[in-house]
């Protein structure tokens, strides 16, 4: 990328509603636009500011996106601009962007920003056709402008953009919302009250589903699904049900687009008279508002703001003339370029079938994932089935399988397990819970969950099922023998590194003992993320969260004292994943790893980068390192140096974040990771259970294929064999030998490079 749009310049604006995230992501648009050699200029004020132009359009540098990571919103203004839609407003945007000599347009906004934009690319060649016969500009500069390059980049609370799995802005309102409904559970549990949430994404869903989804909502509105036949009467009957379950309160969230069959409009006022004229409950009505749109952007948010738009410089140092614009859409956990005009057709065709209320076809609309999620809410938050489908197979299809919890504890693990326990037991089987993870198969600490069980569990950090860092190792006779007692035919390991070697010996032992030829499966669950076979596992967003908001936290604290720099200590091990993260989300100065080896050469090479900062104005310097980043000089070593080679030009703090990582209440992110995963967990061990059946009524298998990891593995989830990941696995250092993340220290050395000037 360095130096490849060398004469070149790019402008950047952000429209349509803003969202948390855009200012990450216009960071790393300036900073990898310098990078690459080009002038880069901000418009102000969305599409207004390029009719407008004048002060508007303003040239960019490092320092114009210092301290801006954390924030809110979008510095550079965000506008809906009618002018826009009328060719003579973009006659008069494509003037302005020539008079700046401007080639390279990066849009941040949600579809009809990127709608804008593909418009205004179309139109080009005939706008500066025109700009010349109306004598506004020469023909000469038809020639040096004749091609515009447009990059889209989708900012937008409500995900409501086709092709990409997440829009930048989403999970931070997320985070809201689930903020409040936690806080909202607590004062409604005490008056056993029902509470009605009114949240936004227009006319798109996905922001109540997934609330819905985190925080165990009783009932649901959205857009696409409204609700079938006597819909009033369902809802009371399950709100009233859920009550005579023990449940002290209810909450219903509706989606503010929420529209019935006929497509009238569903309002919480509506629901709230519902519900008292038939259950004459105490119910209360909360529109969350604007508050979802506003506030610090969560770690997600900022990644993916540094990531797509570093992608978004790539793209244009690669563009075409004849190319067509693009969208940088996010996949799995792979970002993608995507034709915009395909996503702009796409997105709008909702709008077109929701009018003729083609409800099937919006929800196939609305991607791969969302009929999913839709379907695990109905499955998970019904009432307890009366009848459960029983996997129609064969007679002996009622399976017990069990859930136990490996290595330490992380956020999710409790939604994993809620989700593990109602999917089985949707389908008729039975669950039971291994209490403090293989002692309690060794000493056999065994009972069922019930449907029941599990209420307020998705909520909360930590297990309620215990977890240990003991493994099977020299007691696999006992461990059989629990497993054999309690006719255990499927294994659900929720966990870390530990739960993968804890999985992994148990397969390898299946030669000795029968009881292991049973599916096993593990969930990986840590803050470290360092489990082979996965991407990603479920509690490192919620400590990625923890560690961005102190890091936020300490920054500010410094306002008004000496220049300091703030040395950060984060968990994970050996495993650099948080610190890297966190560095990216923190925008910190360096984040140093185990995995990217350095010496003291390096301390003493970031120091001096560091006091060069300062002598131009920086106040403030951060740095992250990983707990076990260097064996030799480990961070209190590091913490010295900088105060002994960092005088007189700052002073050095520590701060080791600890436990504080671990806990807390879980992201959204990870309540969706564990739910998600955990049904997938349970369908596959439903299937290989099923087909290791034996006539005998034993479930027995040799298969590898049959002890796996589930992961996200680049655009999808994936079933790999334990046994097959040990080659994969630095079993010394507890590491996979392959981290996708890795790749993100290149762009965080660039996005630092003059970070926290001032
Ligand atoms: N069809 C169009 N042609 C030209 N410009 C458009 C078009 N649609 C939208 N725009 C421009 O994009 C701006 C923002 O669009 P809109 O208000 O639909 O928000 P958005 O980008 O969809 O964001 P959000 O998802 O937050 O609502 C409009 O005010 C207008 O300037
Ligand atoms: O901020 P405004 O213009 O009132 O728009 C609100 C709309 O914008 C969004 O926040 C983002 O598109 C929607 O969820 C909401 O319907």
């Amino acid at each position: 990328m360095k130096g490849s749009l060398k004469g070149q310049a790019i402008a950047v604006l952000t429209s349509g509603g803003d969202s948390q995230g855009m200012n990450a992501t216009l960071r790393a648009i300036v900073r990898c636009g310098l990078y690459a050699g080009a002038k880069v200029f901000f418009i102000r004020e969305g599409y207004q500011g390029m009719i407008d132009g004048g002060a508007n359009i303003e040239e960019a540098n490092s320092l114009s996106v210092s301290k801006i990571i954390h924030k809110g919103g979008t510095i550079i203004g965000s506008a809906r601009c009618n002018e826009f839609r009328e060719r003579s407003g973009r006659l008069k945007a494509a003037k302005n962007l020539v008079g700046n000599g401007i080639t390279n347009l990066i849009v941040i906004g949600g579809d009809g920003s990127l709608t804008g934009a593909n418009l205004f690319k179309k139109e080009w060649s005939s706008l500066l056709e025109e700009l010349i016969r109306k004598g506004e500009i020469f023909s000469i500069e038809n020639t040096k402008y004749s091609c515009l390059s447009v990059v889209g980049i989708v900012g937008s609370i409500d995900n409501d953009f086709c092709q990409t799995d997440m829009t930048i802005g989403t999970d931070s309102a997320l985070h809201r919302i689930i903020e409040s409904i936690d806080a909202i559970v607590e004062t409604a549990s005490s008056h056993q009250r029902t509470f009605i949430l009114e949240v936004m994404g227009r006319h798109c869903g996905y922001l109540a589903l997934v609330a819905g989804l985190a925080t165990e909502a009783d009932f649901i509105f959205i857009p696409e699904c409204p609700p079938e036949g006597d819909w009033q009467l369902k809802m009371c009957e399950k709100l009233s049900s859920h009550r005579k379950a023990g449940q002290r309160l209810n909450i219903v969230i509706v989606s503010e687009g929420s529209i019935d069959r006929n497509g009238n409009a569903i309002t919480a006022e509506m629901i709230k008279n519902i519900i008292v004229e038939n259950l004459n409950q105490d119910t209360r009505i909360t529109v969350l508002g604007h508050v979802q749109r506003g506030g610090r952007p969560s770690a997600f948010d900022r990644v993916i703001g540094c990531r797509m738009g570093a992608e978004a410089v790539m793209t244009l140092t690669e563009a075409d003339p004849e190319k067509i614009p693009c969208v940088i859409c996010l996949e799995g956990n792979q970002l993608v370029r995507r034709p915009l005009i395909d996503c702009v057709k796409d997105t709008q065709a909702i709008q077109k079938v929701l009018n003729e209320r083609n409800w099937e076809k919006v929800v196939r609309l609305r991607g791969d994932r969302f009929g999913p999620i839709l379907g695990t809410y109905k499955m998970l938050y019904g009432t307890m089935p009366i009848k459960p489908s029983f996997e129609k197979v064969q007679n002996t299809s009622r399976y017990t399988l069990a859930v136990m919890c490996v290595g330490s504890p992380a956020c999710g693990m409790n939604a994993a397990i809620y989700s593990f326990t109602r999917s089985c037991i949707y389908r008729g089987h039975t669950v039971l819970r291994v209490t403090d993870g293989m002692e309690g198969l060794i000493n056999d600490l065994v009972e069922e969950l019930k449907w029941s069980s599990v209420v307020g569990w998705v909520r909360e950090g930590g297990t309620f099922i215990r977890t240990k860092r003991t493994l099977p190792d020299g007691n696999y006779k006992k461990i059989a023998k629990t497993i054999r007692k309690h006719k255990i035919n499927g294994l659900l390991v929720i966990g870390g590194f530990d739960a993968y070697i804890s999985v992994l010996q148990l397969a390898e032992q299946r030669k000795n003992h029968l009881e292991f030829r049973i599916p096993m499966v593990v969930i990986p669950s840590t803050v470290s993320n360092n489990v082979p076979g996965s991407d990603f596992s479920v509690g490192a967003d919620t400590a990625l969260n923890e560690i961005t908001r102190i890091c936020d936290g300490i920054r500010q604290s410094a306002h008004g004292t000496n220049r300091r720099v703030f040395v950060v200590e984060t968990m994970g091990g050996p495993c650099g994943y948080l610190a890297t993260l966190a560095g990216l989300a923190g925008g910190a100065d360096q984040a140093y790893i185990f995995e990217e080896p350095f010496s003291a050469q390096e301390y003493l090479r970031d120091i001096e980068r560091m006091k060069n900062k300062m002598r131009h104005g920086v106040q403030r310097g951060l740095v992250l390192t990983s707990g076990k980043a260097n064996v030799n000089y480990n961070s209190r070593f590091m913490k010295e140096l900088f105060i002994h080679e960092g005088d007189p030009e700052f002073d050095v703090r520590m701060n080791v974040l600890g436990h504080y990582q671990q806990g807390g209440s879980p992201s959204p992110f990870d309540r969706y990771l564990g739910t998600k995963m955990s049904v997938k967990a349970a369908d596959w061990l439903i299937k290989k259970v099923i087909e290791c059946d034996q006539p005998d009524a034993n479930v027995t298998s040799k298969s590898p294929y049959t002890a796996v990891v589930l992961g996200i593995l680049e655009r999808q989830y994936s079933f790999t064999p334990v046994e097959e990941l040990k080659t994969e696995a630095d079993f010394e250092n507890r590491l996979p030998r392959k981290q996708w993340w890795l790749k993100l220290r290149h762009l965080l050395g660039i996005l630092a490079s003059h970070d926290e000037e001032s």
